[in-house]
């Protein structure tokens, strides 16, 4: 048996987690691996602050120097955010420790310089809870995709967004109510802005992006739209249709060391694609690769127990397995976002719209030569139109406004993932 000495900076969600299931599953821990893990101290902001966790009061420290002075062997850092936490990941590895990492954001920053850094010390940094929770996604790219070219993914990759789309098309409560069950319940960031803005999902892509296609992608360059903008009424619209809305990450290269795509942004995906029937806080990715062809990956994307369970994995793992250092990231040549595939148009107008104005509205958009995949009118007590365009161009909104004559007062537009065709049933049977 070994005893491994473990320094644990943050007992947030995460952190707790952590602490709970070293202690829940030590017997098992130690029958597979023959490693003990001991917590020699906990780093937190506030020493005074109640603990749901027994047992953890004298362990508790406000200062990281007290930490490394255990002569620890692994850090995990569950604190979040660039500072302090890029500074203390980078004592640690100088001073010859193991990290484990659950930080997207920093990974996504600084990744790549830490990990050089580990590289030089001959210590491990690993960080599979960055990315997808309890997926283990990194681990399957690094691990067990070793010989494929993976060329393209598409990716739930944010559990929050992914809980507040699915309570507000499956219950329809509000915005902020559903943001506040997903705090609530530990999914949301300490600061939830960059989980509803997309940017978590962007740092994880970037993340993603960088295993994948072994470049550095600076995550600033990585385009990303979040989901503010959308309400329970145009998610059962479009549920209406034959869609479902989701915050997706994709990414894709064209070419081998070719360009690169990279977006995170609300697209609507029919029922028919793999994505379209994740719910809650679940996250998936889908990968697709020369050989493997295809590979879907579901799990739990946030919360105290699959995210542990990835941090707890990966400690196991610095302790048993090898380093694996990967490929060296080049630098990347992002494409501009293409904006130019199939859309969803939603028109709210003044007045109701007739079977009559629909047909007309049909004609309107053959004689300007709009490549139409469907045109039906709202219904659910709202007046408008309801457009699939097969090809989209940003100057179209205008020039349907002009064309058609309609008293437009609010205009969604968002593009359609996946196969689109007017014989869908779903699509058909949605015309009325
Ligand atoms: N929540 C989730 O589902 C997931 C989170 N992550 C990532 O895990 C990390 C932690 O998230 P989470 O547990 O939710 O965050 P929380 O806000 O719940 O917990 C943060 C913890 O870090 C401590 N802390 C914060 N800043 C400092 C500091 N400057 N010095 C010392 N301690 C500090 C806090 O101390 P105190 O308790 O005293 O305030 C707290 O214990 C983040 O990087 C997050 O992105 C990754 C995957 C899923
Ligand atoms: N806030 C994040 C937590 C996990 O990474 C999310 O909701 O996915």
């Amino acid at each position: 048996m070994r005893r491994i000495r473990v320094g644990l900076l943050g007992l947030g969600t995460v952190g707790s987690g952590v602490f709970k299931a070293l202690k829940s599953n030590r017997d098992v821990i130690l029958k597979r691996t023959d490693l003990l893990f001991e917590i020699s101290g906990i780093l937190v902001r506030d020493r005074q602050k109640r603990r749901e966790v027994d047992g953890i009061q004298p362990l508790l420290t406000t200062r990281f120097e007290q930490l490394l002075e255990q002569k620890v062997d692994v850090v995990l850092e569950a604190i979040g955010g660039v500072e302090p936490a890029r500074t203390y990941i980078e004592r640690a590895l100088k001073a010859g420790c193991h990290v484990v990492t659950a930080n997207k954001e920093l990974i996504a920053k600084h990744g790549v310089e830490l990990d050089a850094l580990a590289q030089e010390k001959g210590v491990q940094l690993l960080y599979e809870a960055s990315v997808g929770g309890g997926i283990p996604v990194l681990g399957t790219l690094r691990h067990l995709l070793k010989s494929n070219r993976i060329h393209r993914f598409s990716a739930i990759l944010n559990g929050t967004t992914n809980y507040i789309l699915t309570r507000m098309e499956t219950e329809g409560i509000s915005f902020d109510q559903a943001l506040a069950e997903a705090q609530q319940k530990g999914y949301a960031e300490a600061d939830p802005t960059s989980d509803v803005d997309g940017l978590d999902a962007a740092y994880k892509l970037a993340i993603l992006g960088r295993l994948t296609f072994e470049v550095d992608v600076p995550v600033s360059q990585v385009s990303c739209r979040g989901i503010r903008d959308i309400n329970p009424w145009e998610l059962q619209l479009a549920r209406s249709l034959g869609y479902r809305i989701k915050l997706l990450a994709q990414g894709e290269q064209y070419g081998e060391k070719g360009p690169l795509s990279l977006q995170v942004g609300p697209a609507l995906l029919p029922f028919s694609h793999p994505l379209a029937r994740i719910e809650g806080v679940h996250n998936a990715v889908h990968l697709e690769g020369d050989i493997v062809q295809d590979v879907t990956l579901v799990g739990q994307g946030a919360g105290e127990r699959p995210t542990a369970s990835a941090m707890v994995e990966d400690l196991c793992n610095v302790c048993c397995l090898p380093a694996d250092h990967g490929c060296s990231a080049g630098e990347a040549t992002l494409l501009p976002v293409d904006t130019g595939g199939s859309r969803f148009l939603f028109l709210e107008t003044r007045e109701s719209i007739t079977q009559a104005k629909v047909a007309e509205v049909r004609e309107v958009l053959r004689q300007i030569g709009l490549a139409v995949t469907d045109v039906s009118a709202l219904r659910e007590g709202k007046n408008g139109l309801a457009i699939i365009l097969r090809r989209w161009d940003p100057s179209y909104p205008a020039v349907l406004l002009a064309e058609l004559g309609l008293d437009v007062t609010h205009v969604v537009d968002r593009p359609v993932f996946g196969a689109v065709s007017s014989s869908d049933p779903a699509l058909a049977a949605s015309v009325s």
